[in-house]
């Protein structure tokens, strides 16, 4: 059985893509020469052992770190303008981080305004627009609240409700539940594929965690380390929605033992 969302135009088109970075020793070769393609309404996990560029790619992705070589296009429009100035195609791109960044001294509803108060909305449409948001992660009743009396998962909710603010097509996230425990780490996953039938997202994940990956992704991307390359491209065979007691079958099993092994090999 093949997955029920078909990959379809790319939203995400990686040519040729490479980094390296300068050090005060030898220049580190990150990620060699790639080429990946994402579809609309994909989601896509990078997966491989530490060192091997997962984050490299995600941030070249996201416009925060300008490529050595090749090119990249968001949703038919290059990133990366002459002068190593970012395009208007950023707007299509969303970020979350494995730590939710929220600000302190703003409350849960401003935080995930906040993008929307930079590009000008006025307040009212803008707390209107992060109730709306905070309803679809589950976290709605918590506007007033100041993000240290939320919990990890929570603010890891308001975080996906602040990247969806301006209405990205693209969500990047960079190990988003690495910091959680595994009981919540479990009911994020369930709330990131409800959130991914919902809305529609084409959505690129980097984890460490073979189970998590198997779970929510259409295919992952296995990447090998000195320098990072893509080692194989494995396609999850699994129908939507899943649940957790997918992860108990032998067919998901298979996948994360054949995933584990080759990790061991290349690690
Ligand atoms: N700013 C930097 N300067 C120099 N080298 C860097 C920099 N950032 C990353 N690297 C190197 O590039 C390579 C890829 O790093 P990257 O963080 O992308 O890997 P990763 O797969 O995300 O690792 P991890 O799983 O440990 O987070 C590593 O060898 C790393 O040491």
């Amino acid at each position: 059985m093949l997955s029920d969302r078909p990959v379809t135009a790319p939203v995400i088109a990686l040519r040729a893509i490479e980094k390296w970075y300068g050090t005060r020793d030898e220049p580190v070769h990150a990620l060699s020469a790639t080429d990946l393609d994402v579809g609309a309404g994909e989601l896509l996990v990078l997966l491989g052992p530490s060192g091997c560029g997962k984050t490299t790619l995600l941030r070249m992705i996201g416009g925060l770190i300008e490529p050595t070589a090749g090119s990249l296009s968001i949703v038919g429009r290059s990133l990366w303008e002459k002068g190593g100035r970012q395009s208007e195609a950023l707007a299509d791109l969303g970020m979350v981080f494995q730590d939710a960044n929220l600000f302190p001294w703003l409350t849960i509803e401003d935080n995930i305004a906040l993008p929307l108060e930079l590009k000008g909305m006025g307040v009212a449409d803008r707390r209107a627009k992060a109730r709306e948001l905070m309803k679809l992660v589950g976290i709605a009743g918590f506007e007033k609240r100041w993000p240290r009396e939320l919990s990890g998962g929570m603010r890891q909710r308001a975080a996906i409700a602040r990247a969806l603010s301006y209405n990205p097509k693209i969500l990047l996230m960079d190990e988003p539940f690495g910091a959680l425990d595994a009981m919540t780490r479990d009911a994020m996953n369930m709330e990131l594929q409800r959130l991914f039938l919902a809305t529609e997202k084409s959505i690129v994940l980097v984890t460490h965690s073979i189970a998590e990956a198997v779970f929510l992704a259409d295919r992952i991307v296995l990447l090998s380390p000195r320098p990072g390359k893509i080692d194989r491209i494995v396609t999850v065979p699994f129908a939507r929605p899943r649940t957790l007691e997918l992860q108990a079958t032998a067919a998901f099993q298979d996948i994360v033992l054949s995933l584990r092994e080759r990790l061991a090999e290349i690690s």
